[in-house]
């Protein structure tokens, strides 16, 4: 039979205990963390959700997306490619914090990238989502280009083709990116990501026919077709935007998905009938967002020195 390479790696398997000699406390540690995190800056949880996806789709779980640019170097790291410019900074300042907290405690063994994996399940589970058990055993990579990032990462127009293209070559199904697209369920996305829907949509100078009136009216009263503010942002899900819950489902079923890339997953015939179940059962969805979130915390997992590191400093790689 004929077999694909897996992008979600079957060689190195994680595991839950992991650190249980090294660092027996490590999942308590970050929890303190983010716990404390989620009260003073609740945006750091979807903010953080959002980190973890881009990194694991560029080079893999591997904290890539962690490393600072080097002054004077013409190739920037990934956290300053465009797609990621606008990920909110209070995602850094938790794996940063818990970072140090870790080293103090357990020097020199914990992975940034299992960190952010820790935290990533923490803050879906401080919004009301799941918990589940974080498998372990991710090293931080040793690469981090800007220029590779594009050609990773979904865009807000993307066809839903795009997307299963894209998810498949990391190993991902259409339903993983039916269920992960449920993160989508909190946090926030600048007018820029959408604005094309509210006044030209594909060149029709028409709004986007599958936008609900209502929230049409709405987000054009905050996004302006020219000179708006930059900064303003809209919630992805408007009933529940702070609880994680399957109303995103809902929320597509009832035109009010706020990317075309949301929307389009409830109006594409592969897609649609994972979002009617979804809406359906926040019990189903929860489970399989577990499942899910576990699948892609394997994506191109990099194991020993030869592939790998561990850095003490998460935005800097080792010398
Ligand atoms: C399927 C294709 C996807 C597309 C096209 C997409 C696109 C976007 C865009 C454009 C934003 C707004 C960024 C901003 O303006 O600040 C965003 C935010 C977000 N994305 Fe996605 N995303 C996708 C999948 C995912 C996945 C798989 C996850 C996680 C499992 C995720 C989690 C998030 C979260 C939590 C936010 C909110 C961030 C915040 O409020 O700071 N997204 N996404
Ligand atoms: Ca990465
Ligand atoms: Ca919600």
């Amino acid at each position: 039979a004929l077999t694909t390479t897996p992008k979600v790696s079957a060689r190195y398997q994680l595991s839950v205990d992991y650190y249980a000699k090294k660092c027996p406390q490590l999942d308590q540690l970050v929890a303190s963390v983010t716990s404390q995190q989620f009260q003073e800056a609740p945006i750091s949880g979807p903010a953080t959700i959002r980190l973890f996806f881009h990194d694991c789709f560029v080079e893999g779980c591997d904290a890539s997306i962690l490393i600072s640019s080097k002054p004077g170097n013409k190739e920037l790291a990934e956290r300053d490619a465009e797609e990621n410019k606008d990920m909110a900074p209070d995602a850094y300042d938790s794996i940063n914090k818990a970072k140090s907290l870790v080293e103090s405690k357990c020097p020199g063994v914990v992975s940034c990238a299992d960190i952010l994996a820790i935290a990533a399940r923490d803050f879906v589970h401080l919004a009301g989502g799941p918990y589940y058990q974080v498998k372990k055993g991710r090293w931080d990579g040793k690469l981090s280009m800007a220029s590779r990032v594009q050609s990773n990462l979904p865009r807000s127009n993307s066809t839903v083709d795009e997307l299963i293209k894209l998810f498949k070559s990391k190993g991902l199904t259409i339903e993983d990116l039916v269920i992960l697209s449920g993160a989508h369920t909190i946090g926030f996305a600048h007018c820029k990501h959408f604005v094309s829907r509210l006044y030209d949509y594909k060149g029709t100078k028409q709004p986007d026919p599958s936008v609900d009136p209502r929230l049409l009216k709405a987000l054009k009263m905050s996004c302006p077709n020219y000179g708006g503010n930059t900064d303003i942002v809209a919630p992805f899900d408007v009933t529940t935007p702070f609880s994680f819950d399957n109303a995103y489902y809902g929320n597509l079923e009832a035109k009010m998905g706020l990317l075309a890339s949301d929307q389009a997953l409830f109006v594409d015939p592969r897609t649609n009938g994972l979002v009617q179940t979804m809406a359906k059962d926040k019990q189903k969805f929860f489970q399989a967002f577990a499942l899910a979130m576990e699948k892609m915390g394997s994506i191109g997992v990099k194991r020993g020195r030869r592939h790998g590191e561990k850095r003490k400093d998460c935005s800097v790689h080792m010398g």
